[in-house]
């Protein structure tokens, strides 16, 4: 109980001098701090042909012309069966396929691996992710956080935080009830194991920014494991100080069906537990299970919740100049 009272003050601390609103960092007052920094804007995208091409150029009109503070939109087509590709070139966005990147190592697939790629095929000092699938999208998505970074050399990874509605079929947004794996799953888990990381709200969103330098040095988690391999990661290597969180406002987005959800919470299930092994907190006779049976309403389903991992991408660059 001590123990859970002292992080819990950690947290406390930690999120006075921390956590901002979108509000504190409009983007006509981050101009003088920029200077030389770029700034890339990654966007990863599967399928995204519906709304790829609104976000793209909403950050092209008002922090590309209107404003120069992002240098380079990058949108990775994740192997799309649609026309995000076409979507996003329309739009503005330099586009890469995620399998030519780095095309000498065999591909990997899912979010983790497209953001890696993106990370591989990207220039910026500071990196922005961005997913491709959000509705209402707002240019401060991507300036508020780039904020902290510029403007505080302490900063390395900024986090999103965000109210996130529920909308149904019936097209009715309920507050409060979006981001079911993230309290079903990742909310407690990191209460649990990383009581540092309670602070953010939205450990699985997909909107952060961090300076290259860091995120070269962390490893990427293939799937939908990566946010939470990566705040835990960059946890590690950076120390809770060094990280951030800015209220966005209210996000909204494209919906999976439950099971896809599920194998998502697996797949961040395996992420957590691989940490912890590494960090040396569980000792295990055996590897878990990545095998799970899914009951639907047409039968049964076994899917795989293996992940992979990429290496620190600085390591990588070290490897091939010795090569
Ligand atoms: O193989 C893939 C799968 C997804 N995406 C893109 O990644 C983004 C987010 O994927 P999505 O399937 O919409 O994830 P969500 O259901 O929204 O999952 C939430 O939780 C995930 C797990 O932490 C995070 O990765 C997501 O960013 C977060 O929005 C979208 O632009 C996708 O097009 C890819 O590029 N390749
Ligand atoms: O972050 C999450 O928990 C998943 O993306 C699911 O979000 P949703 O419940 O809003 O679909």
């Amino acid at each position: 109980m001590e123990r859970d009272l002292r992080a819990l003050a950690r947290v406390q601390e930690w999120y006075g001098p921390h956590s901002s609103t979108a509000a504190e960092w409009p983007a006509e007052a981050l101009l003088p701090a920029k200077g030389a920094t770029t700034v890339s804007v990654v966007l990863p995208a599967r399928d995204e042909e519906r709304t790829v091409g609104d976000i793209v150029r909403v950050i092209r009109r008002d922090l590309v012309e209107r404003l120069p503070l992002v240098d380079e939109i990058l949108v990775v087509d994740s192997n799309s069966t649609d026309a995000t590709a076409e979507r996003a070139r329309e739009a503005g966005a330099r586009v890469v396929a995620q399998d030519q990147v780095l095309s000498h190592l065999p591909p990997l697939t899912g979010k983790g691996e497209a953001l890696w790629k993106g990370l591989a095929a990207s220039r910026g000092d500071i990196v922005v992710f961005v997913d491709a699938d959000l509705r209402d999208f707002a240019a401060h998505f991507v300036s508020a956080l780039v904020g902290p970074l510029l403007m505080s050399g302490g900063t390395h990874f900024v986090k999103a935080a965000y109210e996130r509605p529920f909308t149904g079929e019936d097209g009715v947004a309920r507050r409060g009830a979006g981001g079911r794996v993230t309290e079903l799953v990742a909310r407690p888990m990191l209460n649990m194991f990383w009581p540092e990381l309670a602070g953010f709200a939205q450990p699985l969103g997909g909107e952060y920014a961090a300076r290259r330098e860091v995120l070269e040095q962390v490893p990427f988690v293939t799937e939908y494991g990566v946010e939470f391999g990566l705040l835990v990661d960059l946890l590690r290597l950076v120390g809770l100080d060094a990280m951030a969180q800015v209220d966005l406002g209210t996000r909204t987005h494209t919906h999976q069906p439950m099971a896809a959800l599920g194998r998502m919470a697996g797949q961040i299930m395996l992420t957590a537990w691989s940490r912890l092994e590494r960090q040396g907190r569980v000792l295990a006779s055996e590897p878990p299970a990545c095998a799970m049976l899914q009951f639907g309403l047409d039968g049964t389903d076994l899917v795989d919740l293996a992940v992979a991992e990429r290496p620190p991408l600085a390591s990588l660059v070290l490897e091939e100049d010795v090569a």
